[in-house]
């Protein structure tokens, strides 16, 4: 069973769709991770889903708890990682870790989480003296400092070196071997790929593509983008079209005046079919290339935007 499923959600502040239509199940134990531009809608799903914003329209269930009726038990299986204006500068972390510990019936022990998240030997140094990674990590311990299932963390590395961006995945991936699940927002395509059990690609406050790291690179790298040119116009691009969006070897087509661009995964049959077909017609096909898909082309492919790291 999900341990949270949520169905068709929306959200609007005003003229702006935040969020047009999500819907997606995580599994328990599952680093779950939405990756979209800005102002895609990660965030205002994220806290439609922690309780923080009430939806428009949609389900959010968490097994058989909605927030409506089981606000409490919801609660206590959530964690949520704090802003960093939430946190308390001027006290430590081990100070943040000991306060918020109060706001719960059950807590782990400080201790344990200040070695989790690798803060042991700075546990008593001033929030403020902490370097951007550093404050991240103790958000993070924050998060869990209820021992909740399941850990919400949005963009917990936008702004990190390398480095530092490499030792917040370093505690994601100890938390999946804690058992727990991780729904995780994030710019950065190569983190979604490194630490994701699945990836749900939002633009425009919808899905564009939800699957594993695997399937996704699979079919990135299998798929191809064949540019064709029409010496004879428009026509002959509109009819070409037509046939090959049939052929099964063909993901998707767009014409756009006398070009012709198409996705597939079995160039070399897509190919042959569509040059019978041209031939027979005698269409004259002026220009042909053939790209290789990237990663970020397949994001650009689908959402029409710069990918923006
Ligand atoms: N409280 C609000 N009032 C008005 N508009 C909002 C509010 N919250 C979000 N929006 C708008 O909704 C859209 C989606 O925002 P959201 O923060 O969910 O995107 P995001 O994918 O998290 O973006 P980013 O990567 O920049 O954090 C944006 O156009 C944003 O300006």
């Amino acid at each position: 069973m999900a341990i949270l499923e949520v169905k068709h959600l929306q959200k609007s502040f005003g003229t702006i769709h935040a969020v047009r239509d999500i819907s997606f199940s995580v599994k328990a134990g599952e680093i779950f991770t939405i990756i979209g531009p800005n102002g895609a809608g990660k965030t205002t799903t994220l806290e439609m889903i922690e309780g923080l914003v009430q939806p428009d329209q949609g389900e959010i269930q968490f097994g058989n708890l909605k927030w409506d009726k089981d606000a409490d038990a919801i609660k206590m299986k959530i964690g949520v990682q704090p802003q960093s204006g939430a946190m308390f500068d001027l006290l430590t972390p081990k100070e943040n870790l000991d306060l918020f510990a109060t706001f719960y019936n059950k807590a782990k022990s400080t201790e344990e989480i200040l070695a989790l998240v690798n803060l042991t030997e700075h546990q008593n140094n001033h929030v403020k003296k902490l370097s951007g990674g550093q404050r991240q990590r103790l958000a993070i311990g924050l998060a869990m400092i209820s021992d909740p299932e399941i850990i919400f963390l949005d963009e917990p590395t936008t702004g990190l070196d390398p480095q530092a961006r490499r030792n917040i995945w370093d505690i994601i991936l100890q938390l999946k071997n804690l058992g727990k699940t991780t729904i995780l927002t994030t710019h950065y395509m190569e983190e979604a790929e490194k630490l994701s059990d699945r990836v749900c690609i939002i633009d425009q406050g919808k899905i564009v593509t939800l699957d594993t790291p695997p399937a996704l690179i699979e079919k990135l790298t299998k798929e191809k983008e064949v540019h064709l040119s029409f010496l004879n116009g428009e026509e002959s691009a509109y009819h070409t079209n037509q046939f090959i969006e049939k052929l099964s070897t063909v993901e998707r087509t767009e014409q756009i005046g006398k070009t012709l661009k198409l996705w597939t995964t079995n160039t070399e049959d897509t190919l042959y079919n569509l040059f019978r077909f041209t031939k027979e017609k005698q269409y004259c096909v002026e220009q042909v290339s053939i790209d290789e898909m990237s990663l970020e082309d397949v994001f650009i492919s689908f959402t029409g935007k710069e990918w923006r790291d």
